[in-house]
């Protein structure tokens, strides 16, 4: 795959170790008569969907979800229709009322803010773009992107020039006086970004934005966002039902089914790993090379000589790119990360990752395997 947003986590440090910015625990939204009770009561919470529906006539489309959204990262909330990714971002900033569970935004308490400081959350703190646009028809691209702007009391000269210089930033410059209308819809969403954009949110909240645009747009939009976050590294939590989008985007992504989150992880755990067979079967046409980097399947060195020679990969080098190495070379390549050597691979330990042969990539558990030589220092780069 080319440049993805994962490319831009800074290498010295692990998304893991990062702040949250929200923090989401046992999280609950039930729509349907005296919803309250349902959370509370293990009977009902133990039922399917179906039974519970059946039962008290309530839908719990978030189930007791927990996660930690954290400072930098792209979290993407993946699941086919009617999994619950819109009620549960939508939960996020209280657009829809959680029934019961716990949403703190840089510590502070989500569920008990009063309407203004909700306000303030929404216009400043996580801003949304919409899959509809939302925008407003009779004024100009310009002045579209700076109604967020004017909302916040910022002066027309100051908004104007904010709004021109984002404007310019997601590729608009030249249609600033233009009215919706006269758009395509990837320019559209372009204005849709551009106005979440410029009020500086530290969360930028994606509702499916992308899936009513046509294909070739879709993939503009996409880098668009990778873009963006590579030079921004703004805070995203991405709502798609499209996997390659979530494989593409997110440096994690939670899976849902039926309000649960039935896996949480990156996207080389989740295609390497997969919790169960649902999400085995979600993932079946992945191409693994493309997503499972070279630590899945480098193994020590069997030898000075095999750890001392051959072409030198990134740990976070994808397997394909790896085959491309060792075919090129004729030998295995070495897993280089700051001039040490991790491990190494070579064609063999390539297609068994490829035929899905291979164990479970080490990122599943956090662990990496210890590199077996000690610091070979190299001066190339790595793949
Ligand atoms: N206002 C509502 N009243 C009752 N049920 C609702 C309401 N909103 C959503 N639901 C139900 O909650 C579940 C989750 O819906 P939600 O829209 O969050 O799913 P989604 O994954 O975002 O789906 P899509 O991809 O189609 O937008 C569905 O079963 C839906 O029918």
């Amino acid at each position: 795959m080319s440049s993805t947003a994962k490319d831009t986590a800074p290498a010295t440090d692990t998304v893991a170790e990062r702040p949250p910015v929200f923090s989401v625990d046992g999280l609950w939204k039930v729509f349907g008569p005296k919803a309250a009770r349902v959370p509370a009561d293990p009977e009902l919470t133990a039922l399917s969907p179906a039974e519970l529906r059946s039962r008290t006539g309530c839908t719990a489309a978030v189930a007791d979800v927990s996660f930690d959204v954290r400072k930098g990262e792209v979290f993407v909330v993946m699941g086919l229709s009617g999994s619950g990714k819109s009620t549960l971002v939508r939960c996020l900033t209280r657009l829809i009322e959680p029934t019961a569970g716990s949403i703190a935004i840089d510590g502070e308490d989500v569920r008990a803010m009063d309407k203004s400081r909700l306000r303030a959350l929404r216009r400043h703190r996580a801003a949304m773009v919409f899959q509809h646009f939302g925008l407003l028809p009779h004024r100009t691209v310009l002045d579209n992107v700076a109604y967020g702007l004017e909302v916040q009391g910022m002066g027309r000269a100051e908004r104007r020039e904010r709004a021109a210089a984002i404007v310019a930033k997601v590729g608009l410059e030249g249609l600033e006086q233009r009215r919706p209308g006269q758009l395509s819809g990837g320019q559209r969403q372009r204005v849709g970004l551009a106005r979440a954009l410029a009020v500086d949110p530290e969360v930028l909240l994606f509702d499916e934005p992308f899936s009513a645009l046509d294909p070739l747009i879709r993939r503009d939009m996409q880098e668009e966002v990778v873009r963006l976050h590579r030079e921004e590294g703004r805070t995203m939590v991405f709502i798609t039902h499209d996997l390659q989008e979530a494989l593409k985007l997110g440096d994690r992504i939670a899976l849902m089914r039926d309000g649960r989150v039935v896996q949480l992880g990156t996207p080389e755990e989740i295609v390497g790993s997969p919790a169960d067979d649902y999400v085995r079967e979600f993932v079946r046409d992945v191409p693994r090379e493309q997503v499972l980097t070279v630590r899945t399947a480098m193994r020590p060195a069997t030898s000075a000589d095999e750890a001392g020679t051959g072409p030198a990969v990134r740990p976070g080098a994808t397997v394909s790119e790896a085959i491309e190495a060792v075919a090129r070379a004729g030998t295995s390549a070495r897993v280089m990360d700051d001039g040490r050597c991790l491990g190494v691979v070579d064609a063999a330990d390539l297609l068994s990752v490829v035929a899905g042969t291979a164990t479970a990539p080490a990122t599943a558990t956090g662990k990496h395997r210890e590199p077996t030589t000690p610091d070979a220092p190299t001066t190339e780069e790595p793949v």
